[in-house]
């Protein structure tokens, strides 16, 4: 008997509207998960629920006001397109579901869906290129979480990272191709930041900073998000025929100082006191669009940029419905080309 594989596909999640009370309840629910903020449990609660998300939410809310379109959140348009497309591309051996760690479609109601269909197989496949705790690692952790509650427990997959994937690095370098990068007097890679400690806590000696994650990636770094951020700057510079002079790597949405460095507001910042006019900034620890690049990037470092006599700062669109980052989501599931 030839039984299907289920395929999960999971983003990180976005309000279910952009109103003050639904970005409370997904703020909540993201900062009160331990892999996010990870710092002993009752001061985990006092800081999210009584400070960060009572002054965030308000906030947050009006950003997600702006970022709102005719589809609703463009996270989780462009994950459901990814999902159908996907689908398409398997064909009739998969069926492929879409949950999000944070709200809905959630991860506990898919799987009972996906419970039910009796799959001899399932592929646990998060869209994040690069491993984090707080993002791949909180992902699998609910899994695991509902998955151990079944009594019939079948075949699983958990795909950890792929941030040197040739064809993750081809669908970003395609949508770098639409500008001429000659035109540009910089590129910032900038990628969503960590609290330093998270990969601090990779490291078997606790200190990232006591190993080159900036220039390799080994056995015993493959997991550190630093070292993956880079690899992954590399590999697209490379194919890009990027100069290592002309490019900055920089983390984005810091909550604090002790973040991955250097800041990207930052770094926008020196590129405008520095006289450039014009930059062009990738965003690949993101693969559909989001608050965090069309906002962030787009509108909040434009301002900045402004600012600081720059003029304009070019955003390279994210992966969304590319064709090349569906051909690359197949051979994840599949394994190599073909297959
Ligand atoms: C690469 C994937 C992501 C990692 C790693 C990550 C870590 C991380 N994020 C926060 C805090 C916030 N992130 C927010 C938005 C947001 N984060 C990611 C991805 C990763 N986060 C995405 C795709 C988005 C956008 C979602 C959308 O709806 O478009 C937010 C909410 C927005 C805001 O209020 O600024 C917060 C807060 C922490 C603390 C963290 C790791 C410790
Ligand atoms: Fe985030
Ligand atoms: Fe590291």
């Amino acid at each position: 008997m030839k039984s299907k594989t289920g395929v999960l596909l999971i983003n990180l999640g976005t309000p279910d509207s952009p109103s003050v009370s639904d970005v409370r309840s997904y703020l909540s629910q993201f900062l009160n998960d331990p892999r996010v903020i990870d710092i002993p449990w009752l001061l985990r609660k006092i800081l999210v629920n009584l400070i960060i998300v009572p002054f965030r939410a308000p906030k947050s809310a009006k950003i997600y006001q702006k970022l709102w379109t005719a589809n609703g959140s463009p996270l989780l348009f462009y994950s459901e397109r990814v999902k159908t497309l996907l689908e398409d591309s398997l064909g009739s051996d998969y069926e492929v579901h879409l949950a999000m760690r944070y709200k809905n479609p959630s991860i506990p109601a898919v799987l009972e869906t996906m419970r039910k269909k009796h799959y001899e197989k399932i592929i646990v496949l998060p869209m994040f290129p690069q491993y984090a705790s707080a993002s791949t690692g909180s992902a699998h952790d609910e899994v695991m979480r509902v998955l151990r509650t079944w009594w019939v427990i079948p075949e699983v997959k958990f795909i950890s990272q792929y941030y040197d994937h040739p064809l993750f690095i081809e669908a970003f370098a395609e949508r770098g191709r639409k500008y001429n990068i000659a035109d540009y007097d910089h590129v910032l890679f900038s990628y969503h930041g960590l609290p330093e400690r998270q990969v601090d806590k990779v490291h078997d000696d606790g200190a990232c900073a006591r190993h080159d994650c900036q220039h390799t990636v080994n056995e015993e770094n493959q997991y550190c998000y630093k070292a993956t951020c880079y690899a992954t700057t590399r590999l697209l510079a490379a194919k890009l025929n990027i100069p290592a002079e002309k490019y900055t790597v920089c983390f984005q949405s810091r909550l604090d100082k002790k973040w991955l460095m250097p800041f990207s507001d930052e770094v926008v910042r020196q590129c405008g006191d520095k006289g450039m006019k014009k930059i062009l900034v990738f965003s690949p620890a993101f693969t559909a669009d989001c608050l965090e690049t069309i906002i962030e990037i787009g509108d909040e470092y434009q301002e900045i940029f402004h600012e600081h006599g720059g003029q304009k700062v070019q955003l390279v669109e994210s992966l969304n419905d590319s064709p090349t980052w569906i051909d690359c989501l197949r051979d994840l599931v599949k394994g190599p080309a073909n297959k």
